[in-house]
């Protein structure tokens, strides 16, 4: 029988057949187009459920994606900072596009990229219009929304923080002594078992009152139980609002202010303030304190009222108390877990060199090259920098951020990055020490010594470029009076040993709940 197979190999076969008699020729004939029906068939059969395999496929694994994401996105608050680092690792120099639950964001690490971040005009990048994403502050800031466009009321809150606060700091040494002697007495004593959190919170927010407010507001109770609770109320609120459906945001975020009590007695407290010394300024009586010189700076061309001068107020203090508070923390956990260095540090407070911190405000190298080592070791915030494009935005090496997406600086990881920080998982409290101070012949760090509150290529802790923190030395200030307090007159220990301090949020790493420490008088 001939068969299909038969027919291609031996052409004279094919002749062959088709000399037959016709009888014959037919049924071979159909037999022939039989076979190659069927194949067609078969063919056009594999190949269409192929292709709808195929399209199922597509379908399959576009589901597959949509899911993997917005499961990603919802894990995000747990995962961000594992998510940073992985990037970081995978980066070497080159910028890396991450999805975060606000934005897609760009993270760049090399000095050049970063430089392209710090020449930006504020019409090309936003740090506010990023703040105004993760705050939403027309719902949680009782109804304050300010421009996406940094500069465009002035800066007056700069000059406010950078010249006038930084300069008058040794004038408020007395008063801030008496204020941490005063909290210890109180939520310490002779000896307790505290969170170490609250105990940070409360006395950040003391000694920022006094700055702010001066010292007759720093002693009203309620008034400061406001300030306190209002930066709480803003981030659980922003917090809410972030994981709730987007279409739901607008409906909670108008019933959100009724819940804001705190926050009003604070806001119009303020406008209280600030209404008094506009309207009844006494010539006897000069106000040193960051209210007064907001509204000394405030615009003079298009007048502020004292509303929006307290928005500005609360908009300070909401950066300040936080970060501050939680950084102290860190640096009470560190020391506990590092008690070598409590010995070197006492030395260095019982010396002369106190007498200068205390006229000036500023010095104590060990304690301030300490400090800093805890803010490398535990970074509050692991991505700084971060801005939205206000348009599309083009790095120098041609990486392209489309309009509404953002930049950022993966500080947390370069703070561990070997190259950068020698021996970056030890924790070396006096690695920013110049070498001469500990009889050493070289720095430990590759660019030499530096202090805490210093801005460089590799320490973005404080931001980069035209943007910088510039209530940076009034935190060296504050830890350093707060740390000295305790060297001088406790033994601290941690309450349960070995335990993870630290937890992360986002991008933010946070003391743990409930972390005590205990803490009894020095005999
Ligand atoms: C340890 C605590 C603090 C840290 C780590 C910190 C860090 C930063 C960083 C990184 C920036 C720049 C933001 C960016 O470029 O993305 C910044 C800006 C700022 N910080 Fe701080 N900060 C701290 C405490 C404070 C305090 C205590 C104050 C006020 C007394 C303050 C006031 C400000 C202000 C007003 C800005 C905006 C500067 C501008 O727009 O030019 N910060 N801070």
């Amino acid at each position: 029988m001939t068969t299909i197979s038969t027919l291609p190999m031996d052409n004279n076969s094919i002749n062959l057949e088709f000399q037959l008699a016709p009888s014959v020729q037919l049924p071979t004939l159909l037999r022939g187009a039989t076979v190659l029906i069927g194949c067609a068939l078969i063919f056009w059969l594999v190949y269409s459920k192929q292709s709808s395999l195929r399209l199922c496929g597509v379908y399959v694994s576009g589901v597959q994606r949509y899911v993997r994401t917005r499961w990603e996105l919802f894990v995000y608050p747990i995962t961000a900072s594992e998510k940073i680092k992985t990037a970081y690792s995978q980066m070497n120099g080159k910028p890396l596009r991450i999805n975060s639950p606000e934005s897609w964001m760009t993270l760049v690490s090399s000095p050049k990229l970063i430089n392209d971040i710090k020449n930006a005009s504020n019409t090309e990048l936003s740090l506010h219009a990023a703040a105004k994403e993760i705050l939403q502050p027309s719902y949680t800031m009782n109804g304050f929304n300010w421009h996406d466009q940094r500069g465009i009321e002035g800066i007056g809150f700069v000059k406010t923080l950078r010249t006038l606060l930084t300069r008058h700091l040794p004038q408020l040494t007395p008063g801030v002594r008496v204020i941490i002697d005063r909290t210890f007495a109180q939520e310490v004593g002779s000896g307790n078992t505290v969170n170490v959190l609250t105990l940070s919170k409360i006395i950040v927010t003391k000694i920022s009152a006094y700055a702010f407010f001066g010292l007759d507001y720093a002693e009203n109770n309620e008034f400061i139980d406001a300030a306190y609770y209002y930066n709480e109320d803003v981030l659980y609120g922003s917090e809410l609002l972030r994981i709730m459906p987007k279409f739901l945001v607008p409906f909670m975020g108008k019933i959100y202010p009724f819940f804001l009590k705190r926050q009003r007695t604070f806001y119009y407290g303020l406008v209280a303030i600030i209404e008094d010394r506009m309207n009844y300024p006494d010539p006897t009586k000069k106000y040193n304190d960051v209210i007064q010189w907001i509204i000394d700076t405030s615009p003079k061309s298009k007048p502020w009222t004292p509303g929006r001068m307290a928005f500005e107020v609360m908009a300070i203090w909401f950066g300040s108390v936080q970060g501050l508070a939680t950084t102290l923390t860190f640096a009470i956990y560190s020391m506990c877990e590092n008690p070598e260095y409590i010995c070197p540090l006492r030395e260095e407070i019982g010396s002369p060199a106190s007498g200068n911190f205390f006229s000036e405000g500023d010095g104590l190298p060990l304690l301030d090259s300490f400090l800093k080592e805890c803010s490398r070791w535990t970074p509050v915030e692991s991505v700084t920098a971060r801005r939205c494009a206000l348009k599309d935005f083009i790095f120098s090496d041609g990486t392209r951020v489309a309009k509404g997406e953002w930049v950022g600086i993966p500080v947390g990881p370069m703070l561990r990055d070997a190259s950068k920080y020698p021996q970056p998982e030890v924790f070396d409290a006096f690695r920013f020490v110049d070498p001469t101070k500990l009889g050493r012949d070289h720095s430990v760090q590759p660019e030499g010594p530096s202090k805490f509150t210093d801005v460089s290529e590799t320490w973005h802790v404080w931001g980069t470029g035209k943007l910088t923190c510039p209530g940076r030395f009034f935190v060296s200030y504050v830890m350093k009076h707060v740390m000295y307090h305790i060297l001088e007159n406790y033994e601290v220990d941690m309450v349960q040993k070995n335990q993870g301090y630290r937890m992360n949020w986002r991008t933010l790493t946070l003391p743990g709940l409930g972390v005590k420490a205990k803490f009894e008088l020095r005999a």
